[in-house]
């Protein structure tokens, strides 16, 4: 049986998304995630994204990663189901959903621009070399002098896979300072095992462990990754950050019909 999907992308973060208000896609398909998300084999994605019903809220994300299983929270995949949602005329410019880590509102506007509260963050661990947080998914963030060439993929997997992170893993953020309130971020994902254009949980974690380090005094901090310009803006007291939001833009790119 063939099934309407749409793809979403977020600063070149792309997920496969679909309405599964109708109870239509297998959930613990773990292989079919995986062929649906492969880019020679299937539709191609760094994740895949079902948009459900929800009890009070306008309606919930889940989200899986590209190796077809089911992970934490994605803020530019969160940006991208409130373009979607916006799409299919289930919201006007401002939401409130429900996904793995609680909560979220959004707003998006006539250019398409999202605005997505992530979670509050209490806890920023300050090591020697790095700093880990949550930001609704875990991350690890490291500040580097060459950016440009590093080799995000071995260098993240390393780091993903070593005895700091456990069997969960972490996703690991490269990060280089350009002025005082801008940083450019490469990314290495957990579950897709490799570089992705753009993470929006993962610039989240820079912004706020680039303030914690003092590298900037700004609370609106804009991030520049390999797929396009994102902005974090946040209230800082003490090591408690609330009203965190995660502002870029989330785009269709095209629909289709898939077999599962
Ligand atoms: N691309 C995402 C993060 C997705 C989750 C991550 N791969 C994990 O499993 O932790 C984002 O934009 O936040």
């Amino acid at each position: 049986m063939e099934y309407t999907f749409y793809k979403y992308q977020g600063t070149g973060n792309d997920f496969v998304m679909v309405d599964n208000r109708d109870d239509i896609f297998p959930k613990n398909d773990t292989k079919l995630v995986a062929k649906l998300c492969d880019r020679r084999f299937g539709i191609g994605g760094d994740g895949l994204i079902l948009l459900e019903n929800a009890g009070s809220a306008d309606f919930r994300m889940v989200y899986y990663n590209s190796d077809g299983n089911e992970s934490t929270m994605c803020g530019n995949g969160g940006r991208c189901i409130v373009a979607f949602a916006n799409a299919l005329g289930i919201i006007d410019n401002e939401t409130e959903f429900d996904a793995v880590d609680g909560r979220h509102h959004a707003t998006i506007d006539e250019y398409g621009i999202v605005s997505l509260h992530m979670k509050d963050v209490n806890t920023v661990s300050v090591y020697e070399d790095y700093v880990f947080l949550d930001t609704g998914s875990p991350h690890h963030v490291e500040i580097v002098d060459d950016l440009p060439v590093l080799d995000v993929k071995h260098i993240g997997a390393n780091i993903r896979y070593s005895g700091l992170y456990g069997d969960k893993g972490s996703n690991v953020n490269f990060v280089s300072q350009t002025e005082n309130d801008k940083f450019s971020v490469r990314t290495y994902e957990r579950g897709v095992e490799d570089e992705t254009l753009s993470c929006g949980t993962g610039v989240t974690a820079v912004a706020i462990a680039m303030k914690v380090l003092g590298k900037t005094d700004a609370n609106h901090v804009s991030l520049s990754t390999p797929g396009g310009e994102l902005k974090v803006s946040f209230a800082q007291n003490g090591k408690q950050f609330t009203n965190v939001y995660l502002i870029g833009p989330a785009k269709f790119v095209f629909k289709g019909e898939a077999e599962w």
